[in-house]
């Protein structure tokens, strides 16, 4: 996704989302989008300013990546040396300059790593449809030998990385409260006409808070928990039930006065968890009565997250070919043009 690094860049960066009809299709797109963006800007700008002036997005993407190939490079020393790069969607540096760098480097194999954990055409997809679009436009004879992580939502250090904090703060709770504690898991939402056309995401989120509340039922956790969405934005219908709603009726409701919130579908932290989440949720949470608002970190650069993507990759570098069976298969409904041409380019790369 990327973010804007400062205030001036707001206004560019959300109309480069408003404009991707991967990510959202509007009627007269160009007229409607860049409304949307404009008219959100000043909104938008402000919260920003209240996580710090910017998001933090690159500098733990890099924080990830650095360790990343330093791990990479001791346990598999046959394909080092190891490089990263950062490829944003919507906010420099863009996959188009991150490629660029990758053939001034003289880079003939890479490995295109979606750091979102769980797949969706609106969001991986809508990366590997860029990165198509720029490999052909800057290395048409294709010198570049690509391999594909597209997801891993249930990766075990994954699952391990969010027990391990559920039950940190699980401890803030005082123990005669602790057991009936709600955990919250709260994912970005999808317009409903997405979910209806197939997109795998809702699934995948689902298998990642399952397989959580497996590990933590195996350590004696009993929580209730439930799966809810967030960070809405325009005028489509999204699909429910909304964090911010669940939340006022826990609290106006009375039934609890304790709540952990688990942000699962977020490598690392920016405007949804630290400003919407972080202070949004939290204000209004205290408003309804929920005293003790828990929010878990976000992997960032955790050691056991660390470890996870650096497992991810490695066990891709032995194996390459390894998901991409889900990867190259479409939305039942999938009606774009541009992901047939991308997944039918990564069909024939990873055939060579
Ligand atoms: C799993 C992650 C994400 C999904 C799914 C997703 C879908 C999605 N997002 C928008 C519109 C916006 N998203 C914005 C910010 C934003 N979104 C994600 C992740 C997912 N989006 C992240 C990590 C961020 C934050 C980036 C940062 O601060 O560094 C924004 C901009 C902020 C705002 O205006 O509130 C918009 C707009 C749509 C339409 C969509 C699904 C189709
Ligand atoms: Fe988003
Ligand atoms: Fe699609």
């Amino acid at each position: 996704m990327g973010g804007p690094r400062n205030i001036n860049e707001v206004n560019s960066y959300l109309k480069n989302i408003f404009l991707d009809r991967d990510i959202m299709q509007l009627p007269m797109q160009n007229t409607l989008g860049k409304f949307i963006a404009n008219r959100r800007t000043s909104k938008v700008q402000a919260e920003y300013n209240l996580i710090g002036g910017g998001s933090p997005i690159e500098k733990w993407t890099r924080l990830q990546g650095k360790q990343l190939i330093d791990k990479l490079d001791v346990m598999s020393p046959e394909t080092a040396p190891h490089n990263y790069y950062v490829g944003f969607r919507y906010n420099e540096p863009k996959t188009k300059t991150a490629l660029q760098n990758i053939l001034d480097d003289g880079v003939d194999r890479v490995v295109a790593f979606s750091q979102y954990f769980q797949y969706s055409c609106s969001t991986s997809g809508s990366n590997f449809n860029d990165l198509y679009k720029q490999q052909n436009e800057l290395d048409p004879t294709s010198s570049i030998k690509w391999s594909f992580i597209d997801r891993w939502g249930t990766h075990p250090l994954l699952i391990k990385f969010f027990a391990d904090s559920i039950q940190k703060s699980l401890l803030k709770v005082d123990p005669d409260q602790r057991d009936k504690t709600p955990i919250l898991f709260s994912a970005h939402s999808l317009p409903l006409y997405v979910v209806l056309k197939g997109d795998t995401y809702v699934n995948e989120v689902g298998a990642t808070v399952g397989c959580v509340m497996a590990e933590l039922r195996n350590r004696g956790v009993i929580n209730p928990y439930r799966l809810v969405w967030q960070s809405e934005v325009g005028p489509l219908k999204w699909l429910g039930p909304s964090t911010e709603k669940v939340i006022e009726k826990m609290g106006t409701s009375n039934l609890t006065k304790n709540l952990v919130v688990v942000p699962i579908a977020f490598s690392s932290d920016h405007i949804e968890t630290l400003f919407e989440l972080g202070i949004e949720y939290r204000e209004l949470a205290k408003k309804s009565g929920i005293d003790n608002f828990i929010l878990t970190d976000s992997p960032n650069d955790d050691p056991t997250f660390i470890d996870c993507i650096t497992d991810v990759a490695f066990k891709h570098l032995q194996s390459p070919n390894n998901s991409n069976y889900q990867l190259t298969s479409r939305c039942h409904n999938c009606v774009s043009e541009q992901c047939k041409i991308t997944k039918n380019w990564i069909q024939t790369a990873l055939s060579k």
